[in-house]
């Protein structure tokens, strides 16, 4: 009997796989036609993103997988993953090139990180990119002659004294910064150059494989008419554009970056200090606590001097640093009264503030939690 069994299960696992060699080849056919689509819309100049086709086009997907027996998310699963796939692949086609009259784009700092991303982007849209890096300024002459646009892509405590260090720049150049914080470089770019300006803040390392649905915000400075190309191309990378004034975009980063950063630095250091062992910390977690060490973790994978400018230039952070400390403390005295009745009723109070955001926060990780957990391997 255990022995029929034993034929059947393999019989059926046969079965199996020849089902995922079929998955496969319709894979294929899949990025095929993906492919040819990149080429049309490489022509076209239409954006790598298109959040109603695609919204549309798995709204129709969970339906016909419902009559079909197969539970709507695992058909949504499986696209999301494979559109993932199909946006990193049309770097390999390029992008249009939506002013191929613009005179050269020079990345000042484009030897870095942020800059080596952009001087690609550039490049893979047909522009002509010129590098100005630190040991570059004795050339400056030559490789700012004839700009079209200028990005600023120096580390933040750098951006206001080298955007004053530049030349005169054609009168219709663009000049535009990528800094973590927008309102010095803004206000020193408009000193610096009557022409068109823009503040641009990618809000995106540059270990991406495409900027499809990534954000890069928006601060503008002058004669936005004459940038309006510029913002399409980015458009067209994929991006979603969030215009802000300087000061909204500083103010908002206080909370979604310097204390998110301030605190994980707390957390990251007390874990030291407590000689934390991590590995067995891991063996421990199930991945949403896996995913609240990670968030910790990969600020130490990243630059010191970024995230130390990113804390350091914004000057409420200190104030906001101290609020902190004081919610911290108020808390730590409910622990010490042992008032629990407290903690709960605190706890409903915050909760009813965070009012629908709290269900939509839960179902948003839940997702994340369960491609995280798909991931993980025994070893
Ligand atoms: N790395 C990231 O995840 C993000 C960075 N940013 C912003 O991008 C900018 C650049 O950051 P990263 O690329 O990470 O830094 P990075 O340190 O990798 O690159 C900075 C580049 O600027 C060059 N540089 C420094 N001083 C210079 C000078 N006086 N003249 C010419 N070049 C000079 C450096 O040699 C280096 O190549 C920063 O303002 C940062 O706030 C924005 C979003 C994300
Ligand atoms: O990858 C991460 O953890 C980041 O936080 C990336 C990042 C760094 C700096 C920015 O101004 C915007 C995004």
């Amino acid at each position: 009997m255990a022995e029929r069994s034993s034929i059947e299960l393999e019989r059926l696992r046969d079965r199996i796989d020849e089902v995922d060699k079929e998955l496969l080849s319709l894979l294929r056919r899949r990025l095929d036609l993906v492919s040819e689509v990149g080429v049309i819309k490489h022509e076209q100049g239409l954006p790598i993103y298109a959040p109603k086709r695609e919204a549309a086009m798995l709204m129709k997907r969970r339906d016909e997988a419902t009559l079909m027996g197969v539970p709507p998310q695992l058909i949504e699963d499986l696209l999301r993953r494979i559109m993932r796939e199909s946006y990193a692949s049309e770097n390999d086609v390029g992008f249009k090139c939506i002013n191929p009259d613009v005179g050269p784009v020079v990345i000042v700092g484009g030897a870095g990180k942020l800059g080596t991303l952009f001087s690609q982007l550039f490049r893979l849209s047909g522009y002509e990119v010129r590098i100005l890096d630190k040991q570059d300024w004795p050339n400056a002459e030559a490789i700012f002659s004839g700009a079209g646009v200028v990005v600023v892509s120096v580390p933040i405590h750098d951006t206001t004294q080298v955007i004053e260090r530049l030349p005169t720049l054609p009168d219709d150049c663009v000049l535009l910064d990528l800094t973590s914080i927008k309102q010095a470089p803004l206000a020193a770019m408009l000193a610096r150059h009557p022409g068109p300006v823009v503040g641009l803040h990618p809000m995106f390392g540059p270990d991406l494989a495409s900027l499809a649905k990534q954000v890069v915000v928006v601060c503008h400075g002058r004669e936005e008419r004459k940038y309006a190309w510029l913002l399409e191309q980015i458009r067209i990378w994929g991006a979603r554009l969030h215009e802000a004034s300087a000061a909204e975009h500083d103010q908002a980063m206080q909370l979604v970056q310097a204390m998110r950063h301030f605190t994980a630095f707390v957390y990251g250091a007390h874990l030291r200090r407590e000689r934390a062992d991590l590995d067995q910390l891991l063996q421990f977690s199930s991945p949403i606590y896996r995913l609240e060490l990670a968030m910790v973790g990969r600020l130490f994978a990243q630059d010191a001097r970024l995230y130390g400018d990113i804390i350091f230039s914004q000057p409420d952070t200190l104030a906001r640093a101290r609020h902190y400390l004081e919610r911290y403390q108020e808390s730590l005295k409910l622990l010490e009264r042992g008032d629990k009745a407290e903690f709960e009723a605190q706890f409903d109070e915050i909760a009813q503030w965070f009012g629908d955001f709290a269900q939509q926060f839960q179902s948003e990780s839940g997702n994340m939690l369960l491609s995280a957990n798909d991931n993980r391997c025994e070893s």
